[in-house]
């Protein structure tokens, strides 16, 4: 087949390589990579007749971990995410990989570019309400960030990237600095909402068009870094002023649950004043045509009653 593969970390697998499992015997053909990260490499494959993304990770030890947490997760929802899980010889070397759901979609920075800045709240409700799900199992997830979400349709949300879940209350084992509490020094590496509620507060920043200043902010001596800078650049962000007070809470850590954040963004994008739903804008822009033309209509109807029949 022609693998070409030297290390775990430089594995080049291409269009149309098999992959096929020692121990479970599942073939997945490889359709195209669909990321990386520091921990591995997903591909987009095809096994009968579906897709799957498959992760080959890095370290064996970290890909079991996630494979473990992956089958707790998928016992307490019922609603199978990972597919499965084997090792794969390839040029004389095994390989661990595992197979999940393929999760369509975009990460938000580039969703929001093609189809508007609105899109913002529904995305930051959408994942709140995500976080609020794992949170509610007994889990936190961790590495929250916006590669790590990924948005489809009318701004649906779904988390990938299960390599930083851990029980709530356990010290978090993956994470990504700019969006880590202790990054901050802004309170400890505990698994559960209030870290993961800092780590949505930095993801509205990044994706609300913040990055260029979290990224300038982030690299002043780290003493000197405090969540008071991040609470500076909640005001400066046009786009987070409408749940401003929400996600300077997450910030400090003043929420109780994750479920009491969510709860307060939504009624922030109930409340009256520009509609930061877009999908009530598309619903209520379609309803302004429809009425013109009901109106007029109705005009030409009088009309002809009026002039024909006298
Ligand atoms: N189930 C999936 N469906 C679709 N795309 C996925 C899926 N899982 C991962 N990806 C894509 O692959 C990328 C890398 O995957 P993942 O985050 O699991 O790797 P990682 O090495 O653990 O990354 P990191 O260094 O960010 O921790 C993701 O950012 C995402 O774009």
């Amino acid at each position: 087949m022609g693998y070409g593969v030297t290390t775990s970390s430089k594995t080049v697998l291409t269009q149309g390589d098999i992959v096929c499992g020692k121990w479970n015997k599942r073939s997945y053909r490889i359709e195209r990579l669909l990321g990386e990260g520091a921990n591995g490499k997903v591909f987009l494959v095809g096994a009968g007749g579906r897709h799957f993304a498959l992760k080959f990770g890095f370290d064996a030890v970290d890909l079991q971990m996630e494979v473990n947490v992956l089958r707790e997760l998928d016992q307490k929802t019922g609603d199978p995410f990972l597919y499965d899980a084997d090792d794969v010889m390839l040029n004389g070397m095994i390989y661990p990989f595992y197979v999940m759901r393929y999760v369509k979609g975009v990460p938000p920075e580039p969703y929001i570019r093609s189809n508007g800045s609105d899109w913002f709240y529904l995305i930051g409700l959408n994942l709140l309400r995500k976080l609020h799900a794992l949170h509610h199992l007994g889990y936190g997830f961790g590495d929250l960030k916006s590669d790590n979400v990924l948005v489809s349709g009318y701004g649906e949300v779904e988390l990938v990237d299960y390599g930083g879940v851990t029980a709530r209350g356990r010290s978090v084992r993956q994470f990504t600095e700019l969006y880590d509490c202790g990054f901050w020094n802004a309170g400890d590496r505990v698994a559960g909402d209030s870290y993961d509620l800092f780590g949505f507060a930095v993801f509205c920043l990044q994706i609300g068009g913040m990055g260029n200043r979290l990224q300038e902010i982030s690299k002043e001596l780290p003493q000197s870094r405090s969540k008071e800078d991040l609470l500076k650049l909640i005001d400066l962000c046009p786009k987070c002023k409408p749940v401003a007070r929400i996600l300077k809470k997450a910030a400090t850590g003043r929420y109780r649950s994750s479920a009491e954040a969510a709860a307060e963004w939504e009624q922030a994008m109930n409340k009256p004043g520009p509609i930061m739903d877009p999908r009530r804008r598309k619903q209520s822009s379609g309803w302004i045509p429809a009425a013109f033309l009901g109106s007029i209509g109705l005009f030409v109807s009088v009309l002809y009653m009026f002039f024909f029949k006298g």
